[in-house]
């Protein structure tokens, strides 16, 4: 059985896009929309936590790697976005199509 870190880092190295997210977050919904509404091509990787017997820990680890305790927490292109606010602002500013086409 792979670690939480394993399950993580595996996460983030295989996908262009990681959401961690609540299934019952708002925040999380909008930022799942942001990608669907606007890069419908790309099929983000969503790891529901609490869905998981595993999400506490991996929601601890998340604190541990990037200091960011809530969810959603989104990577694109291997890189720490940030939660809701911070993808939306990126997505304003141009960062994250940058870093879409990485
Ligand atoms: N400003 C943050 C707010 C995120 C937030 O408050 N998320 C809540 C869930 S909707 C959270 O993680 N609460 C703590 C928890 O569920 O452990 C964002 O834009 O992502």
């Amino acid at each position: 059985m792979s670690s939480v870190k394993d399950t993580v880092e595996n996460a983030i190295s295989s996908n262009k896009i990681v959401i961690f997210s609540k299934s019952w977050c708002g925040y999380s919904a909008r930022a799942k929309k942001l990608f669907q509404e606007h890069f419908p091509e790309e099929k983000p990787l969503v790891l529901e936590l609490d869905e998981r017997d595993d999400g506490d820990a991996i929601q601890d680890y998340l604190a541990q790697k990037t200091g960011q305790t809530t969810v959603p927490n989104v990577f694109v292109s291997q890189k720490q976005v940030g939660g809701n606010d911070k993808t939306q602002a990126a997505f304003k500013s141009g960062e994250l199509n940058r870093l879409v086409n990485l």
